[in-house]
């Protein structure tokens, strides 16, 4: 029966009727009716009031396009791109002709009209390469609806309006018709800074622009984001969008008779990421801050960066960002120096206050306006009264009955979610910690509606997934999800966020308790958002504040979005200064410690771009820092020349006084090659020569400690606990004794600090000698999942995170590449091989004698130990095997398999065989392909 919070809103009206804004809930138990009437109209925009659009271009004014009668024309397109969107749906749109078509929205069937166009109903499909391209012609377009992307205006060729339909967007909004109309912008000739609230339909004109480079002009595109999740997002969804454009590979020589086409290679390039494509062959990069930086640099150094057309930065507000604002900074100044390369640069964000000094510094034409699709209703909440922000009061929430529901921030967080999940919504409620998460999560599941058999089955399928999981079936989680409730933060492992994202997404989820890093890392949105106003002990910043509130109200199935702040009372002072805060308005961070300035420099002298006096202050002119500092020449000097000196000192550059330039010295290009920060290169430089004279390879201690990213070793990500350490120590063999004495880590010193020793990170060489031992207890728990520990032992082991030990596992590989790139720069080739020929270990996460069985997909670590344990030791074996022996096999490999009752486990077992059909099937097919290798060779 289902549990519901005893708190009643307006229990506390005492007797008086209800007000306008008041509404009282019933005291039976019968389920509240909703908790709000509507939101106070001064916060509630509609769609068609809400759009107003502040153009400040410095070129010709311009308002809103008039609105006019929809043509025949563009109810058909709009039908055909707008609505429904079905696989198959047939749909009705103008040919290139101009007659009307039926066609098909199914790809599938997209091949078969192009097939048809070009060689008549009854030819049969050719091989893609030699097949002419599909529609380039643009006659076919919508001339009347120039919100249509078929529009002619906007120049993108069929097949792309097409992928954007297929992702349902058909039209532009106004707002993004008038911004791309700019003087400039479409013909790639201005830059580009606007700003729009949050679900505003930014990316979607940085998505045209990038689309316009790539496939007309046939340039790269870079674009830009902040985190993991959101660089996989975009470039699932570009792959999407252009998965049926085909585009001319240029005759290579006078043999070639005709040109080829190809598929656009859309790339995500981040710190996990394992993409074997690199800069030549790549058509989209959509990139991590670091990485887009690193592919610079990189083009820079081929002298092929003229190749690159478009640069987008989503997000711009993370210039301000204190850690990695200025990667992005010394990034658009490169772009900006680069004036022969003809780079246009878009930027974009919700939140920025000053941005037309950001367009001044990016010469770009600059757009501003405040659309929102979907409306948002704004609350406060405290005391167990509801406010709309301008403090009149909306309704009450009467105190509970439960203990747990005493406090009265407790109460409306549960009593909101209730009602909107009785309601069928969504909810978001991003709390301050991931303890408290996790604790509200729990507690919410008492609170849940109850539901059908057939949610409650697909809820369990969820907890299924979660069980099959490297991890297993996480003890919180397996309670609060049958209750339709989870939670996300940073402690879960990206396979967990995933699932869960997912189910929330289509609906099996209700409820998601997260932390802030979901407010800007993954795009889920909910009708109602409850807000802590805290993140830690301290108070959210504005800019957090308005990533949060903006993800009220999804576009397509909400009508409008709703937020609610939930403080203490106590704390309503600062929340007030919090919600009337205005944005931020972004600074430079090139200039505050001389870390950022030296990695600038030492970018611009590596790349050329700034080698002598004359070119240095070129330079200089064309960051951020240089703009928004009053007197920037007398602020900037001393430090140019502080940060001069230093980098001379690390070794990095040098300095010809004769001919009065700079340049870059073996490790100063290799750090910057491998995308590293001046102290980082020199660390790893000093790493890597103590290797080079000093290999150890009579165990994988020494190669694993080389594979464990630098990053991963910083204060900020981890805290040695020294008798952790020293067990550990204690545990390793004389020749992983050995390979911790060449790194230079001292059992004895290891000893003394779990007894209570300090090491004090006061002069370089301490700080250096800190970071060795922290990356030594790193690479010892990159040991356990080598030798094929799950992740969640190893966490359990070291009392970390699961999500820092499965990033640790992902981010490895990566750290190879940056390690054999440093090397081959360098010029030490044979540490580069070796690191080469190890690497690859890291891709399968097992030792050497699984290797062969841990190509085969779902046969990793623990898998593929069972199974060489069993007799499968080679894929021969596996593809001689049958689905049953698997399943069983299969049922051993599961971590944590008791959690799940006998039922469940029937239904598991369904999945396993599906699971071990496909291990099979992907077996022979590997041992065909060897076997044909072999009678090859
Ligand atoms: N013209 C359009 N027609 C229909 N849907 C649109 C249109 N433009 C954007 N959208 C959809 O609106 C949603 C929000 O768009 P987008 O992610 O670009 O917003 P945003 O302004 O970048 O928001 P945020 O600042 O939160 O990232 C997306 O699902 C997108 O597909």
């Amino acid at each position: 029966m289902e549990n519901r919070p005893s708190t009643r809103l307006g229990n506390s009206l005492n007797g008086r009727h209800p007000g306008p804004r008041e509404r009282q809930l019933p005291d039976n138990n019968i389920p509240p009716p909703p908790l709000l009437p509507p939101p106070p109209p001064q916060h509630e925009r509609s769609p068609s009031t809400s759009y107003h659009a502040k153009r400040t271009s410095r070129t010709s004014g311009g308002t809103p396009p008039p609105k006019r009668p929809r043509t025949g024309n563009e109810e058909q397109w709009s039908r055909w791109s707008n609505d429904g969107g079905g696989r198959g749906e047939l749909k009705v749109a103008p040919d290139w002709s101009g007659n009307e078509t039926t066609m098909n929205t199914d790809h599938g069937d997209e091949d078969q009209y192009q097939r048809e166009r070009y060689f008549g109903s009854n030819s049969t499909p050719t091989p893609s390469a030699s097949m002419p391209p599909p529609s380039t012609s643009l006659t076919y377009r919508d001339t009347e609806n120039e919100y249509s992307l078929a529009h002619a205006k906007w120049g993108l060729r069929r097949e792309v309006v097409m992928g954007f339909s297929h992702c349902g967007i058909g039209q532009m909004y106004p707002w993004q018709a008038e911004c791309l109309a700019m003087s400039g912008l479409l013909a790639g000739e201005s830059n580009l800074v606007y700003t729009a609230p949050t679900s505003a339909g930014k990316s979607l004109v940085a998505d045209i622009l990038a689309i316009r480079k790539v496939v007309n002009e046939r340039r790269k595109a870079i674009i830009v984001l902040p985190f993991i999740a959101i660089v996989q997002e975009k470039t699932r969804f570009l792959k999407k969008v252009l998965e049926k454009v085909r585009v001319a590979v240029p005759k290579r020589g006078r043999w070639d008779k005709a040109n080829l086409w190809k598929h656009l290679n859309i790339i995500g390039f981040h710190g996990g990421s394992k993409a074997r494509m690199g800069w030549k062959e790549l058509d989209v990069a959509v990139c991590t801050i670091e990485k887009a930086n690193a592919l610079v640099n990189a083009a820079i150094e081929d002298r092929t960066v003229n190749q690159l057309g478009i640069v987008v930065f989503d997000e711009l507000h993370m210039l301000g960002d204190d850690h990695r604002g200025y990667i992005l900074e010394l990034l658009a100044t490169k772009l900006l120096c680069l004036t022969e390369a003809n780079i246009q640069i878009v930027g974009m964000s919700a939140t920025l206050s000053n941005v037309r000094v950001l367009a001044t510094w990016l010469k770009a034409q600059f757009y501003e306006c405040a659309f929102r699709p979907i409306p948002l209703q704004e609350h406060l909440v405290y005391d167990n009264n509801i406010y709309s922000y301008d403090e009149k009061l909306v309704a009450k929430i009467s105190p509970s009955e439960p203990k747990e529901l005493k406090d009265p921030v407790t109460n409306a967080i549960v009593s909101l979610t209730h009602e909107a999940v009785k309601g069928g919504h969504g909810v978001l409620v991003f709390c301050e910690s991931r303890s408290r998460c996790e604790d509200v999560g729990r507690l919410l599941v008492k609170f849940m509606p109850a539901v059908n058999e057939e949610i409650r089955e697909e809820r369990m399928e969820i907890i299924r997934d979660l069980a099959t999981t490297s991890t297993g079936l996480d003890p919180i989680l397996e309670k609060t999800v049958p209750a339709g409730v989870a939670f996300h933060h940073a402690g879960l492992t990206t396979e967990e966020r995933d699932l869960i994202a997912e189910a929330y997404d289509r609906g099996a989820i209700k409820v998601i308790c997260c932390t802030a890093t979901m407010a800007a890392g993954v795009n889920l949105p909910a009708r109602r958002v409850i807000i802590s106003p805290r993140m830690g002990r301290d108070f959210l910043s504005p800019t957090m504040l308005k990533q949060m509130r903006g993800r009220a109200g999804r576009k397509g199935r909400d009508t409008h979005g709703e937020n609610y702040l939930c403080c203490r009372k106590e704390d309503l002072g600062p929340v007030k200064e919090l919600i009337n805060a205005p944005m931020p308005s972004i600074q430079s961070c090139l200039g505050g410690e001389t870390g950022s300035l030296k990695r600038a420099l030492l970018e611009g002298i590596a790349t050329k771009l700034a080698t002598s006096d004359d070119s240095l202050s070129e330079y200089m002119r064309a960051t951020l820092i240089y703009h928004t500092t009053p007197e920037p020449l007398k602020y900037l000097k001393p430090k140019i020349l502080d940060a001069i000196e230093h980098l001379k000192q690390m070794g990095l550059i040098s300095e010809d006084r004769i001919q009065g330039y700079f340049h870059a010295t073996g490790v100063g290009n290799a750090t910057v090659a491998s995308g590293l920060s001046p102290e980082e290169g020199v660390f790893l430089h000093d790493e890597l020569s103590r290797a080079l004279m000093n290999f150890n390879l009579e165990s994988d201690m020494h190669i694993v400690y080389q594979f464990t990213p630098i990053h991963s070793s910083t204060t900020a990500s981890v805290n040695i606990d020294w008798k952790l350490m020293r067990e550990e120590v204690e545990k390793l063999d004389e020749s992983g004794i050995r390979a911790a004495t060449f790194v230079g880590v001292s059992p004895a010193f290891v000893n003394k600090m779990a007894q209570g020793g300090t090491l004090r990170e006061d002069s370089p060489q301490n700080i250096s000698k800190a970071r060795v031992y922290r990356r030594f207890y790193v690479s010892l728990m990159l040991r356990e999942l080598l030798n094929e520990k799950p992740v969640h032992i190893v966490a359990a082991n070291y009392n970390i995170a699961r999500g820092f030990i499965q990033q640790l596992s992902t981010t490895c590989k990566g750290f190879a590449t940056i390690s054999g790139t440093f090397c081959r720069v360098m010029g030490w080739t044979g540490l580069a091989v070796l690191l080469e020929h190890y690497s690859w270990r890291l891709d399968m996460g097992v030792k050497a004698d699984l290797m062969s069985l841990a190509r085969i997909p779902f046969v990793k670590s623990v898998t593929a130990r069972i199974f060489h344990e069993n007799g499968l030791k080679s894929v021969e074996a596996v593809s001689a095997s049958n689905v049953e022996a698997l399943v069983k096999l299969l049922e051993l490999a599961q971590p944590k398999k008791l959690r799940l009752r006998e039922a469940e486990m029937g239904k598991m077992r369904g999945r396993l065989e599906q699971r071990a059909a496909v291990i099979l099937e992907a077996a022979v097919t590997i041992y065909e392909q060897d076997c044909k290798d072999a009678a090859e060779e």
